[in-house]
């Protein structure tokens, strides 16, 4: 069983991560985590709050010398910004003069339409946006990357398996691309500023962002998390919640603004006819291969070995600096939402946030059909799974 949890504040000491369950072996270091946390940072579009603020990882359990140990892998990611807000997110009282002398800490009455401020403040009872806000936040996403980095060092080395994203729509610019990208078509973010495999849609969504940005507004997009190398039989088809597509879905909506998950054509295929829309089973490469890629990689609720496809598709930002319209709960009167410094665009962190949550998910299916204790023992199960399938006639293309 592998189990993941992050806690803290967007504005506090730092974000807390643990994963539990992963076996030993997998070799990971700080550098490994901190280069996932800065390839999140990237991406054209997000606000000054990413310039200046640095990601401080520190593995505080389960690795030695580079190598997990199989207990949990404990990571905290210090937030730089913490000196500012010390006074305004001290977890011990505070003076109430020494607080109302801080501006930063000026009550949040008027709650941003499409951010989680006015539900909380009414499911937890506070009378101001900062105790909800702070949590809802994005800047969670920081933990996810880096949990996601261990569990895909663990794919990587254990099966082979690589997971990478690209950006596929943003606001109405689409990319243009063949059926099914290799793994060296796709850019890296350090290359392209919106990881968008059609490089005469990248310009353009670039173009987008400015003039979203020019008129104070923000935009949304679709990612699509592709992953390579997987053995097909993670999940199951024998109970709803073990289906590895629904496993994905719900994964990458726990991503804060994701608001469509599509597995494969997704809601294409629910316009096409049967007979055009099932990846046909043929011979080819020296084993059973498919004509299409149209499933994305998932048939009864498993992975079918080939490559696997998922598309998440993100709301825009909700702080629209052309403010919306919202109530001030201070006063009961018609206002405009609160708007302080946002990311105008965060679609292509989110496609490596959306990497990070399949990375896991996959790592949690692969620890249950292949065992944990250790890497060496997760290999051997694995290839002789692939060995008995083979002499059973059924031994997928190479
Ligand atoms: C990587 C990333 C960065 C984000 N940056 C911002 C931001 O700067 N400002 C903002 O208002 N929302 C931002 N969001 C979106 C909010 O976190 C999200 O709108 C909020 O949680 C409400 O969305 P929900 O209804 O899906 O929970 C970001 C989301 C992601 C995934
Ligand atoms: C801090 C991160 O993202 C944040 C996500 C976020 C939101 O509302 O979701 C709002 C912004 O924070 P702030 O209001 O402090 O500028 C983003 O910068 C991050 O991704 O590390």
């Amino acid at each position: 069983m592998l189990r993941w949890l992050t806690a803290g504040e967007s504005h506090g000491q730092g974000l807390v991560s643990i994963l539990e369950g992963l076996p030993s072996g997998v070799e990971i270091t700080t550098e490994d985590i901190a280069d996932a946390l800065a390839r999140r940072r990237l991406g054209f579009g997000r606000g000054a709050r990413m310039k200046f603020e640095a990601d401080k990882v520190t593995m505080i359990g389960g690795v030695r010398h580079g190598l997990t140990l199989g207990s949990p892998v404990a990571i905290e990611i210090a937030n730089t910004e913490w000196p500012k807000w010390e006074t305004v997110m001290s977890p011990d009282p505070v003076d109430a003069e020494v607080l109302a002398s801080q501006a930063r800490n000026a009550p949040l009455t008027r709650p941003r339409p499409g951010h989680a401020d006015l539900v909380g403040m009414q499911k937890y009872r506070v009378d101001e946006a900062r105790p909800i806000l702070e949590r809802a936040s994005a800047r969670e996403t920081a933990s996810r990357v880096a949990l996601g980095r261990v569990a895909s060092a663990y794919l990587q080395q254990t099966y082979g398996v690589s997971v990478l994203s690209h950006v596929v729509e943003l606001g109405s610019v689409r990319a243009a691309y063949g059926l099914m990208p290799t793994i060296d078509d796709l850019p890296r973010i350090d290359e392209d500023p919106l990881r968008c495999v059609d490089p005469d849609a990248s310009p353009k969504m670039v173009e987008e962002v400015k003039s979203a940005q020019k008129d104070g507004d923000t935009l949304g997009g679709v990612v699509e998390v592709l992953v390579w190398g997987l053995p097909p039989g993670l999940g199951s088809h024998i109970q709803g919640d073990r289906r590895l597509d629904a496993r994905l879905a719900a994964a990458l909506m726990g991503i804060q603004a994701i608001k469509g998950v599509e597995v494969g054509d997704g809601f294409e295929l629910a316009r096409t006819r049967g007979s055009l829309a099932h990846d046909e089973i043929v011979l080819e490469g020296g084993g059973i291969a498919r004509a299409s890629h149209r499933s994305g990689g998932t048939e009864g609720g498993m992975s079918t070995g080939e490559v696997l496809r998922v598309r998440a598709a993100m709301k825009p930002i909700s702080t629209v600096p052309r403010a919306l319209r919202t109530v001030d709960t201070n006063t009961g009167e018609p206002a405009v939402a609160h708007n302080q410094r946002s990311d105008v665009c965060a679609v292509p962190a989110a496609g490596v946030v959306a990497e990070a949550m399949v990375a896991l998910v996959l790592a949690e299916a692969a620890v249950e059909k292949f065992g944990a204790d250790s890497v060496a023992e997760a290999r051997r199960n694995y290839e002789s799974y692939l060995a008995d399938i083979a002499e059973r006639g059924l031994k997928l293309h190479d």
